[in-house]
């Protein structure tokens, strides 16, 4: 995890979360790519910065969080070299690096403790891709 370079993003939904999740973090690098504020802000425009931060390799890993996670999740997936998963408990998190290799976490800010997201980032951070036969599936994914 100390390796990491972490990019975040939320909309006014999780902006709380996002706020306790990057104090909680110890990784090399954090980028907060926004909201700063629990004004209403529309997810895309956080989505879409992290999703290509992290796509060009500027950084490892991804952590966008909303309402429900479905709208950063939709939209980070548009991207091409973006796997993004969207957890709402550890075990879900643990599988979704697992078996998927995601590259960005999808938190449901309305449906999780703050305490439940810190796990779920923890887990995320920690949990390496088995590959094998979930090498073979994660490479048919992209069209
Ligand atoms: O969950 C979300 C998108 O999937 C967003 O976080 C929004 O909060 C959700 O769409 C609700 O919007 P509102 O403006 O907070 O009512």
């Amino acid at each position: 995890m100390k390796d990491l370079k972490i990019a975040i993003g939320a909309d006014h939904a999780g902006f709380e979360y996002k706020q306790a999740i990057q104090a909680f973090l110890d990784v090399a690098e954090v980028k907060d790519f926004g909201t700063y504020s629990s004004d209403s802000a529309d997810y895309p425009d956080f989505a879409h910065p992290v999703a290509s931060a992290v796509e060009n390799g500027e950084f490892d890993l991804g952590i966008l969080i909303c309402g429900s996670a479905n709208g950063v999740a939709i939209t980070a997936n548009k991207h091409q070299g973006i796997r993004a998963g969207l957890c709402w408990n550890t075990e879900v998190a643990t599988l979704v690096r697992l078996h998927n290799n995601a590259n960005v976490l999808c938190i449901p800010a309305r449906f999780v403790t703050i305490e439940e997201a810190k796990a779920i980032t923890e887990t995320f951070l920690t949990t390496e891709f088995e590959g094998g036969r979930h090498a073979t599936r994660v490479g048919k994914i992209s069209c």
